[in-house]
Formats: C-alpha cells, structure tokens, sequence
C-alpha cells in the first residue's frame, strides 16, 4: 500500500517508488511487501522500534543491498539491478558518514572537493581558472546556506559533532541530488544542532525529495509530511505524523521504548 495521506489536489510527484521489497537474511527475512512512494519536494520518514528494518530498507533504496525480491524506481525508471554508484549519479544520494569527512582539510576545502566530482574537475588534464572560481563560488553558496560560512577556514576536525554533520550534508548537497537520503541525521547532536539541522532539511527539501531514517519523533513531527512506520520488516502505518502518531498499533509498537 503507497502512502495515501497526502492532499489530494497538486499532488507532488514521485521520484522513488519500491513494490513488495524483500530481504532475507539466510533463512530471516528483515524485510517483506515494503511499498513505499516518495514524494518530491517533501521530507519523509521511515520510523520504527529498534530491528524494526528501517536500515535495510535504506540500504535496499539506495542500493547497498541488493533486494530478494521487489522492484525500485527512480523517476520511472526501474533501478532494482542499478549498482549504487550509478545510481548516486543519476541522482539518488545518501548521506555520507562522517568519516568521509576529510578531518584534515579546510570546511572549504573538504565541500570544494565534494564539488569536483559532478563537474568531472578531478579528471580533467587540463582545466581553466575559471572553472575553479566557478568551485569557489558554488562552495561559498553551498556554505552559506548550510551556516558554515564563518567556519570556512577551520580544519573539519575541529568541527563540533553537529557542525561536523552539517559539513557532511554539504558535501552530499555537491552532488545536487534530486532524492536525498540521510540515515539518522540528528543522532548524537544537542537540541541546537538539531534545530539547525533541521531547518537545513527543510530548506534543502524544497527543490527535492528528503527520505530520512530517524528516531528523533519531535523532529519527525515538525518536518517530515509523510511517515512510514515499519515493524518487524512490515509497514505498520503510513501518513502523515498526527495519522500515525494516533494509531493505537504505532503507539503499541512504540511502547516502552520511545515517545515523540
Ligand atoms: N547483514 C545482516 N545479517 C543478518 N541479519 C541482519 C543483517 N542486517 C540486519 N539484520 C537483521 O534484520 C533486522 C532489521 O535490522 P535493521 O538494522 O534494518 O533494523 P533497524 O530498524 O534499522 O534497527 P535500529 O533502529 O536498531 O538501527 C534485525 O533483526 C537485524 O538483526
């Protein structure tokens, strides 16, 4: 079943649709009959309790695992057998960890490298000065719209943690991606970084598709227009927050391990 909480008049288009994905693990299946639609310029959330199959899925939609069965489709096209490094290409880019931050280049540096790779600068024998101001500027235009523009000169390791987050959200932006995926981009950052990193999201969400694993519920709340909610490898409920957040199997679901 495809998310069905959204209005129904100027209803967004999908740009990343899965039918009956599956995953088995040996004899377990962690994953089974996940439909999901994703929406473009909107935030959607996979939610759900610990081992619940939120990662796997992720790692199915972006290609890291290859599904059981189920196909995947971005923009219309079916990319179920497309390797992850084509299809980050044609537009669907997760969120890098961390450590593919470089610690010891500049904020600077570590986004102009992130930018050299869509415009093919790295492999380029011959390159003019202007294709590199071109760099400077988009880097700048990246960082501004991050909030990284007074740390610009600092190394990335002496980054807080949640700048350091940040940062990484600005070298996956280089890729101008069109769906956006970030596996838990709040975890382990103070409420101020969460609001930062939020409103980042929801910027960044206004001219593309944002699906996020995530356990911060409040912030679920306040961003994501569509929820899906998986439990033991299945989709429990679907919709928006205030849908799913009042459905008596999410909150069972829910039970003793966390509230929004
Ligand atoms: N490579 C693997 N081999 C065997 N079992 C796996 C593998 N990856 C995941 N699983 C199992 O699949 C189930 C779903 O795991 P998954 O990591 O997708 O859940 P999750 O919702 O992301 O959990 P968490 O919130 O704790 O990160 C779990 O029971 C897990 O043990």
């Amino acid at each position: 079943m495809a998310v069905s909480a959204m209005p129904t008049e100027d209803k967004p288009r999908v740009v990343l649709s899965a039918r009956g994905l599956r995953r088995d693990f040996g004899g377990f299946t962690a994953v089974r009959n996940v439909d999901l639609d994703v929406y473009d310029a909107s935030v959607h959330a996979l939610i759900g309790p610990n081992g619940a199959g939120k990662t796997t899925v992720f790692n199915l939609l972006t290609k890291f695992l290859q599904p059981t069965d189920g196909t995947i489709k971005l923009n219309g096209v079916d990319i179920t057998k497309t390797p992850p490094d084509k299809v980050a290409r044609m537009g669907l880019v997760r969120s890098f960890q961390i450590s593919a931050v470089f610690p010891h280049l500049t904020v600077r540096d570590n986004v102009r490298v992130a930018l050299q790779r869509p415009n093919n600068l790295a492999t380029q024998f011959w390159r003019p000065m202007s294709a590199l101001d071109r760099l400077n500027e988009r880097a700048e235009q990246l960082l501004a719209s991050v909030g990284l523009t007074k740390e610009q000169d600092q190394l990335a390791a002496d980054l807080s943690y949640g700048r350091k987050r940040v940062l990484e959200i600005a070298t996956t932006l280089a890729l101008d991606p069109k769906v956006l995926l970030l596996d838990e981009p709040m975890a382990g950052m103070g409420q101020e970084d969460v609001s930062v990193v939020s409103g980042i999201i929801r910027e960044v969400a206004r001219s593309r598709a944002v699906l996020m694993v995530e356990h911060n519920l409040s912030v679920v709340a306040d961003i994501c227009a569509y929820v899906t909610v998986l439990q033991r490898g299945e989709i429990l409920a679907e919709g928006d927050y205030a849908t799913v957040s009042a459905d008596p199997r999410v909150r069972e679901a829910y039970m003793g391990t966390e509230e929004g």
